[in-house]
């Protein structure tokens, strides 16, 4: 095998131009062969095959500073730059990252995961070198996805006006995962066909020429004209950068010679290119945003696997039903309509469905806009995400108290995504937002209730729930919700367990049947639930359990409401250690954080309430 002669990007300097294209082959075998066994990001990374080997055989890597926007389309880069005896370890527990890690290697030149960084951080880096007087090259791998976050935007205004030498590549597959949104995907559409208008000219004029120079010139003048009106109108242009393309992206021997051109010009460069996502593999190829993000599948017979039902899947069909009912009901997504569960609602409520793009920060704000304005906006987010919007939701939303619904999934550990995906920083951001009000279901019925009487508040509300599998609400049932009140669901004598959200299910394995260990539904954080509180902590000791950092979590909250209460119970909190959880199966990640059932059963034996671990599980 070629590919495994290469050791590093060196390596791919000495191969003949047929060799090129055979590793591109072998590249496209292999990420197949892994993701099955692992998962991962297989069409976006299918798509980026020839850009990678061409950066790798033009520029200098890791003299050369190569950024890629998300990092979720660079398995090549990871293959190409000595981690290919690691590369069976991708997205799994001790193993390489899904995306690229400056801690993982000397080439990755960002950590990333969240889209829209690599031009700002291209900017700094650009700052950095003149400053220093050094001279290599800046090359930033960004998505058309990702071009649509304002970051990315922003960061164009600023590298235009600065004039910073540096080459981006616009990689254009016409895909975010789901089909891409807005003015800009719309105008690259327009560029792509100017471009085929252009060579079916080109075919004709040759026959012009030789049959009429004077019609031939008539037309040349015609093209001309055309560039001009291009180029005035080229939104690059407007931003001070030098605008090549679009060209084809698979073409590998004319990537090379375009980039050999380009490393040498100075000043802001930006290469569009035009792939397709999930190239080489028809599966991917024919549906780029089932395969985006694929679970483990049979490479031989690449089917959809119909996964189960979800808390995505939930929210979605509650959402969709609801609106029904409230016809101000309008939901938001940041370009998340899959991973949200919202392609049923999408169909069904066209109209008053709308996808900003990679915007978190657009998303609030829409959504802020839409409630001043008499509208019942949901934004549906990743907790993770929704890091994005902090300020909105507080500058936005909250000072004027308006009633915006925040739907968040994937709180909690997420997996194999790791450190820059765990949604485990959403409560202590948002629990000091005044007026914010915040609450996680246990289950989907209670996800139906809480999201109805939500609609109703004065004020934001957060909702959250994990990623993963739920069991679907019974049909047509919507109970009402007691606002703000816990749940107890077994009573104890001894400690009560306080769980909220996911870990709801791990207090009840670890209390069991043990009639000295209750177990409470803790639901709402916010406003937190004082009565029952002081009337558990009057004679019990408490431990609080939840799947956020211990920092300004649930755990927190209670302290400090105990403190307001004046009452002293023993009190044992369980989360997220003060650091960054890295990668790994989720049930393993809360085992080592100690918040499954077994870290619970230590926390009580602790408080001397050493549980039968045989003992059979309440309720
Ligand atoms: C801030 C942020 N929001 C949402 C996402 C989820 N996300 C990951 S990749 C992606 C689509 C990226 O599209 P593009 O940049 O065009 O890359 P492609 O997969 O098409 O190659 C989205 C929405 C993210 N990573 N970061
Ligand atoms: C790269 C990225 O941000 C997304 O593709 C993310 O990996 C999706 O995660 P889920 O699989 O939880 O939807
Ligand atoms: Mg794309």
């Amino acid at each position: 095998m070629l590919l495994s002669r290469i050791r590093g990007p060196e390596d791919l300097k000495a191969l003949s131009e047929e060799e090129l294209h055979e590793l591109v082959e072998e590249l496209r075998s292999e990420i197949i062969r892994v993701t099955a066994e692992t998962g991962g990001h297989l069409a976006s990374s299918l798509g980026a095959v020839e850009l990678i080997v061409a950066l790798h055989r033009v520029f200098d890597s890791p003299r050369d500073r190569i950024l890629f926007d998300v990092g979720h389309q660079a398995y090549a880069h990871k293959l190409l730059t000595g981690r290919q005896d690691r590369f069976h370890t991708l997205r799994q527990e001790g193993g390489l990252s899904g995306f690229t890690k400056v801690s993982e290697s000397e080439h990755d030149a960002i950590t990333v995961g969240h889209a829209s960084t690599s031009l700002a951080n291209a900017l700094g880096m650009a700052v950095a070198r003149d400053l220093q007087g050094q001279d290599h090259k800046i090359v930033a791998v960004i998505g058309d996805g990702a071009l649509t976050g304002g970051m990315a935007l922003a960061a164009l205004n600023k590298i235009g006006e600065m004039g910073k030498d540096m080459l981006i590549v616009l990689n254009d597959n016409e895909m975010s995962i789901s089909p891409n949104v807005g003015a800009l995907a719309g105008y690259f559409k327009t560029l792509q066909v100017q471009k085929w208008v252009q060579d079916a000219e080109k075919l004709g004029k040759g026959f012009l020429e030789r049959i009429s120079p004077r019609l031939f010139e008539l037309a040349d003048r015609a093209k001309e004209a055309t560039k001009m009106i291009l180029h005035q109108e080229n939104p690059f242009y407007a931003w001070n950068l030098r605008y090549v393309g679009p060209v084809d992206g698979h073409d590998l021997k004319g990537l090379v010679y375009l980039l050999e051109k380009l490393k040498d010009l100075s000043g802001p460069t930006l290469l569009h290119i035009v792939t397709k996502k999930g190239k080489g593999y028809k599966v991917a190829e024919e549906d780029p945003t089932h395969w985006h993000g694929a679970s483990p599948f049979n490479p031989e017979a690449p089917t959809k696997k119909k996964g189960s039902y979800t808390w995505s899947l939930a929210f979605g069909d509650a959402v969709t039903e609801l609106a029904e009912r409230e016809e101000k009901l309008v939901v938001l997504t940041p370009a998340m309509r899959e991973g949200s569960g919202l392609v049923r609602y999408a169909q069904t409520w066209p109209d008053r469905y709308l996808d900003v793009g990679i915007a978190e920060d657009v998303a609030v704000t829409t959504a802020a806009g839409l409630a001043l304005a008499g509208m019942k906006p949901v934004v549906a987010i990743y907790s993770t995400f929704l890091q994005r919007a902090v300020d909105q939701v507080i500058h936005d939303v909250a000072i004027e108290k308006l009633n915006v619904v925040f739907a968040i999934d994937r709180a909690g550990l997420v997996g194999a995504d790791g450190p820059t995906h765990h949604g485990v920083f959403d409560l202590a951001f948002l629990r000091t937002v005044p007026g914010m009000q915040i609450a996680a279901p246990k289950d989907a019925l209670e996800l139906r209730a809480m999201l109805t009487a939500a609609l109703e508040q004065n004020g934001p509300v957060a909702l959250r729930w994990p990623r993963g599998a739920v069991e679907p609400a019974p049909e047509g049932a919507w109970p009402e919700c007691a606002w703000g009140r816990w749940e107890v669901l077994k009573p104890g004598s001894e400690v009560y367990l306080l769980a909220f959200g996911k870990t709801l299910g791990y207090a009840l394995e670890a209390a069991g049947a043990d009639p000295r260990v209750g177990v409470v539904n803790a639901r709402f954080l916010k406003p937190l639930d004082r009565e029952v509180l002081a009337e558990l902590a009057a004679n019990h000791a408490l431990v609080t359990v939840e799947d956020h950092q211990l920092a300004g979590g649930f755990g927190a909250a209670v302290l400090e409401a105990l403190e307001e209460l004046g009452l002293r119970p023993e009190v044992r909190r369980l989360g997220l250690p003060d650091r960054f959880t890295d990668q790994g199966k989720v049930e393993s990640l809360h085992a080592k954080a100690g918040i499954d059932a077994a870290g619970i059963r230590r926390a009580l034996a602790e408080l001397g309430v050493n549980v039968n671990v045989s003992a059979p599980r309440a309720g």
